[in-house]
């Protein structure tokens, strides 16, 4: 499987056929797995501010619609945050990561942590909430995985308070993720967004899904990587990045969050005009 690189750069409309020719077509279905903070919504000062772009989210409503588009959005966010803040009925959704999937019919997928992580995770969310619950700097508790939010601590007081983080999640085995001014503690299972991608590709289109379907995934983060990594060869992945020399699993590389609206353009001008 190949590795990390610097993915070429896709910035307008017209960067997606003439990078990805054909790849899309009006006959064959195709799969749209989007990541949500940063990919759909810009990042805000606060999980509860955000918002996605209004022609995008008129884009996202109409190709949800088409019968040859599966869409499912994989989020960081718990199931019913990420639900309501994207707010469209009859599509496939994730939450923590994967950890928690709820399909159309409203039939579910949970992975199941075993008890002595569950335990772990408790005592982890108090020891945090102790030590590193102050100056600004918060535990948003999603009940299987959590984000330590650092963003309005003082800029003297950031490094030593996420470094403090940081040790108490890894005391507790879980794994901490660097984000957008958060540490993402995840549980340390075989399990991220990019089994959950799999998952859901599987169960929709079978154990072939690579042969039926398209695949088109973007994420901005860390944990979106997760899914490109397991999608490089099968599908087409975009990391929406500024940084021209950031290395990624991603096939192409979004410089902006206003060429994610052109990629959900893109796949509409095929499907639905
Ligand atoms: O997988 P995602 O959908 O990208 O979710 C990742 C995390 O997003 C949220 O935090 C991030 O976005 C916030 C709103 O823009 C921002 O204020 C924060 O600094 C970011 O880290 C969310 O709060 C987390 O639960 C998600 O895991």
């Amino acid at each position: 499987m190949p590795g990390k690189h610097v993915a070429p750069v896709i910035n307008n409309l017209d960067g997606f056929e003439e990078n990805l020719p054909g790849y899309l077509s009006p006959e064959f279905p195709v799969a749209v797995l989007l990541d949500y903070d940063g990919t759909l919504a810009p990042i805000a000062d606060n999980p509860a501010k955000t918002k996605m772009p209004v022609q995008l989210e008129a884009i996202l409503h109409k190709i949800a619609k088409h019968p040859k588009v599966f869409l499912a959005v994989i989020s960081g966010r718990g199931l019913k945050d990420v639900q309501q803040n994207v707010n469209i009925e009859g599509i496939t959704y994730a939450g923590n990561h994967g950890l928690e999937i709820e399909y159309p019919d409203g039939s579910r997928h949970d992975y199941e942590l075993p008890k002595e992580i569950q335990k772990n995770y408790t005592d982890m969310v108090q020891e945090l909430k102790e030590k590193v619950e102050r100056n600004g700097a918060w535990v948003e508790d999603k009940k299987v995985s959590l984000t330590y939010h650092y963003r309005d601590t003082p800029v003297d007081l950031k490094d030593q308070q996420k470094q403090l983080a940081s040790e108490i999640c890894k005391k507790y085995g879980f794994r901490a993720n660097q984000a957008h001014e958060a540490i993402e503690a995840k549980p340390p299972v075989n399990w991220n967004k990019g089994e959950a991608a799999l998952y859901i590709l599987k169960q929709k289109f079978g154990d072939n899904w690579s042969q039926e379907v398209s695949v088109v995934f973007a994420g901005d983060d860390t944990t979106d990587e997760d899914a490109m990594r397991v999608l490089s060869g099968l599908g087409r992945s975009f990391r929406i990045a500024a940084d021209p020399q950031i290395q990624t699993f991603a096939d192409f590389r979004l410089p902006t969050q206003a060429v994610m609206t052109d990629l959900l353009k893109w796949i509409a001008d095929v499907y639905v005009s």
